[in-house]
């Protein structure tokens, strides 16, 4: 049985946070709502002058539009975003949030993201919304990157159990790549399948590349993640994977019953 959200159900922070009215009168939030709660805590940790790492994705997008709002309502001042995605480029200029790159600004301090999966030690997949790489460079930038989910993100392995993982590649001679990675996860029972977007074309990433998704058969939690991510990212053709491994400082996850908070290297 749904049980009501408890705002007072608060974390390791101990910090109560807005929560949203719930849209029906169950008094239970909808996923976009854990979403918005779990995003809002994660602009707490915004403050003026910071350069900060813009996220991609339905999280992601909660955190944006409230740093928009903050900076319209005077309360944040002098912020400049680098967004991980067109799409969060769009949004952002459309708040009115200055914008920038890493060319200008190789120290970000503050990132805040979603993502697919998250396991115990904070490792996650990314790249669902195809933004893996520019997240990738812009996250592993950052000073501090702040994770944000809804509770249904929570794996004990990440093992492609939720969706498969997906590697960003160049179009040339896409079959070949795939095949290759194919063979690296073939214990596992591997699938390597090329993405596909919405009229049945290869989905093409905003770098012109193209994203593989590997379906694994077989739960591989007992693999050494460092290991496979050499593999992958040994392959020629490959220009990255989703498996970001040791980059997260903080997971906020909002669930039914409250928000918590999960600081890397912390048992809580
Ligand atoms: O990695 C991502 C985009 O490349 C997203 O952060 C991830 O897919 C989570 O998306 P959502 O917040 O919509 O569930």
């Amino acid at each position: 049985m749904a049980r009501a959200y408890d705002p007072l159900f608060i974390t390791s922070d101990n910090s109560p946070i807005d929560v949203p009215s719930p849209s029906s009168s169950s008094m239970t939030l909808t996923k976009d709502e854990l979403k918005r709660i779990a995003a809002y805590k994660a602009v707490d940790f915004v403050k003026s002058n910071m350069v900060l790492g813009l996220g991609t994705g339905s999280t992601a997008k909660h955190a944006v539009d409230r740093i928009g709002e903050l900076l319209r309502q005077g309360k944040l001042e002098n912020i400049v975003g680098i967004p991980t995605s067109k799409k969060t480029q769009e949004q952002a200029l459309s708040l009115n949030i200055p914008l920038s790159d890493l060319d200008a600004h190789p120290v970000v301090d503050l990132s805040i993201d979603g993502a697919d999966e998250v396991d115990p030690r904070l490792n996650l997949v990314k790249g669902r919304g195809g933004s893996l790489l520019r997240e990738k460079m812009i996250e592993g930038a950052s000073k501090k990157f702040v994770v944000i989910v809804d509770e249904s993100k929570m794996v004990k392995h990440i093992d492609g159990s939720k969706m498969a993982l997906p590697v960003e590649i160049v179009p040339f001679c896409w079959k070949f790549t795939a095949e290759r990675l194919r063979r690296v996860m073939e214990g596992y029972g591997c699938e390597a399948r090329i993405r596909l977007g919405e009229k049945g074309e290869a989905f093409v990433t905003d770098n012109g590349n193209y994203i593989v998704d590997m379906y694994l058969e077989k739960d591989m939690g007992d693999l050494n993640l460092r290991v496979v991510s050499d593999e992958i990212l040994r392959l020629p053709g490959v220009v990255e994977h989703g498996m970001f491994l040791d980059m997260a400082s903080t997971v906020i996850i909002a669930g039914e019953l409250g928000v918590k908070i999960k600081n890397k290297h912390s048992s809580c």
